[in-house]
């Protein structure tokens, strides 16, 4: 694999035509694409699928967070679409991360295509210690993390979401083939906007990041190709 098949761009805009043609040019350059809430509110299952015609790994981040049945059911309705990876909240409970993962492997079984990766959002990149303390949790953002981590893995997920700074954490509560998928990636000198808990790429793969979420420092580039290209060779 090469360095800069870990990059998967955000594709977060309303238009398909843009969410194609962007997909198109940064083919080759970065590993492949994610589609999010944004995205997928908009334009639906017709939009993924004309970006997953482009020929790139599509990762569905619609961070499914429910009750078991629901997810299970949410899950059976993308499943024919065939993403890479898709996202459901650790949150949700060690039930549900069971049905989610359990629903995937056989949904994928009965479409005959790959079984998708299903990782759980742990604490999401855009919250700090205070955030967590407003939400009535007062451990730290590490052990929250952590803990959720572990409980991830043991209901049967493929791997997490987390943010750079906890990739070292959550290692050592999983083992080697849990896949840590790592948004809240700024290259030096880019602007973190909502992003609290940031690294740049090069030190997120260091600290033993699987696949890197990139959005705004590629999609908000004046040459979105060239900011990716130089982020794929800050990891070469
Ligand atoms: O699940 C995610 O991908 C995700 C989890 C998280 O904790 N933080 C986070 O930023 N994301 C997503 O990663 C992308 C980051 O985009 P940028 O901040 O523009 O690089 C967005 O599409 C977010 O929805």
């Amino acid at each position: 694999m090469k360095p800069s098949d870990r990059i998967f761009c955000a594709l977060d805009t309303t238009d398909t035509d843009q969410a194609v043609a962007l997909a198109r040019e940064l083919k080759g350059v970065v590993g492949g694409m994610k589609l999010g809430l944004e995205f997928y509110c908009a334009c639906g299952a017709e939009g993924f699928k004309k970006v997953s015609e482009v020929g790139m790994p599509i990762f569905l981040d619609l961070k499914f967070h429910d009750i078991p049945n629901t997810v299970a059911g949410a899950i059976r309705s993308v499943a024919p679409l065939a993403p890479r990876i898709l996202t459901i909240h650790t949150q949700g409970g060690p039930e549900m991360m069971r049905r989610a993962a359990e629903t995937a492997k056989e949904e994928a079984a009965k479409n005959g295509v790959p079984t998708p990766w299903v990782v759980g959002v742990t604490i999401l990149t855009s919250l700090d210690q205070s955030d967590l303390q407003a939400i009535g949790v007062s451990d730290s953002v590490g052990d929250q993390v952590a803990r959720l981590a572990s409980l991830a893995a043991h209901s049967g997920l493929d791997g997490m979401v987390c943010s750079p700074k906890e990739i070292s954490l959550a290692r050592a509560v999983t083992n080697p083939s849990f896949k840590l998928i790592v948004p809240g990636i700024r290259p030096a000198g880019s602007a973190a906007g909502d992003q609290k808990r940031v690294m740049t790429p090069q030190e997120a793969v260091t600290n033993g990041a699987d696949v890197l979420v990139i959005g705004r420092p590629i999609t908000e580039a004046s040459d979105p190709v060239a900011a990716a290209r130089a982020i794929a060779d800050s990891l070469a």
